[in-house]
């Protein structure tokens, strides 16, 4: 990131301002649910997603493509030409690589330079498992924004993210959050994924961590509550902020024929008045 650049955290402080919305739209373009003229075409993938990114630039505080949805498909290529048409168009809008990457130093140090250099991202998702030694590779690349899952949207996090881990009976997806917000964040380039299926524990998590981003998965198809959800993610005398609250599938697919870029428009926008009315 050169100097003039803006950071992930002042662009989204932007976004959240200019674009009155916290609503980020996820791309995880399924190949089997791209409308019948894209289907089969060499860059379906491609063109899916960007018509629904012009659909919807003005009503989004951010996008998330999911890097497996690309991966799978050997479409890492249509990944690249989004990510660079995003940037193109919407250089206001920051892009969050979902690739909940988490391995060792040297390796991480790869997988950094893939999200912000071979893609461009402004940000990536990753997974704290193996600890701060993990991480760190992502915070060398000074303002971008480095997104620890914290307590995921799945019934399945709680497998793990509620297990006590210490004297005072703290779960981990708590004691991330801590470690988040007390040691790790000395940049102020660190954010937490928390699920819209679990209200209770944002409210835990804002609490813990102050004003850090929050990227919330699960409205939408997972079913998440949208005004528990603000409410409890909420930023006391700021309203409007601090959220990034996630939809894939219930924007991508709200139609199945070709006018699937007007569907997914009409889908964004009741979801952005809803997160609005609920601020
Ligand atoms: O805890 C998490 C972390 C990430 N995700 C990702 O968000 C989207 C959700 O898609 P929907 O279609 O809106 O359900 C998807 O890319 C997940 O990989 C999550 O759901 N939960």
């Amino acid at each position: 990131m050169n100097s003039r650049s803006n950071t992930f955290n002042q662009q989204l402080q932007s976004a959240w301002a200019s674009q009155g919305s916290m609503l980020c739209v996820g791309f995880d373009p399924d190949p089997k649910r791209l409308p019948p003229a894209l289907q089969g075409k060499p860059e379906g993938i491609f063109e899916f997603c960007r018509d629904i990114s012009d659909a919807t630039a003005d009503l989004v505080c951010a996008f998330k493509p999911q890097f497996a949805y690309f991966a799978s498909q050997r479409a890492e290529a249509q990944l690249e030409k989004l990510i660079r048409h995003l940037k193109d168009q919407y250089p206001h809008i920051p892009v969050i690589l979902d690739s909940k990457r988490g391995d060792i130093g040297s390796t991480a140090d790869h997988y950094a330079l893939e999200a912000f250099e071979r893609y461009g991202a402004d940000a990536i998702t990753v997974n704290p498992y193996m600890g701060f030694d993990t991480i760190e590779p992502y915070l060398k690349h000074h303002g971008k924004g480095v997104i620890v899952l914290c307590r995921t949207s799945n019934p399945g996090g709680s497998d793990l993210q509620f297990l006590n881990v210490s004297p005072n009976g703290e779960p981990l997806y708590l004691h991330v959050a801590r470690l988040a917000a007390n040691q790790w964040n000395g940049s102020g380039q660190i954010g937490l994924v928390v699920g819209a299926t679990f209200p209770e524990e944002i409210a835990k998590v804002r609490a813990t961590v102050g004003e850090m981003p929050l990227l919330i998965p699960g409205i939408g198809a997972q079913g998440g509550d949208i005004e528990a959800t603000v409410k409890a993610g909420s930023i006391s005398g700021k309203p409007g902020t601090g959220m990034i609250i996630n939809s894939s599938r219930a924007i991508l697919y709200a139609s199945s024929g070709n006018d699937f870029a007007q569907a997914a428009r009409q889908a964004a926008q009741s979801t952005r008045d809803a997160l609005r009315a609920a601020t």
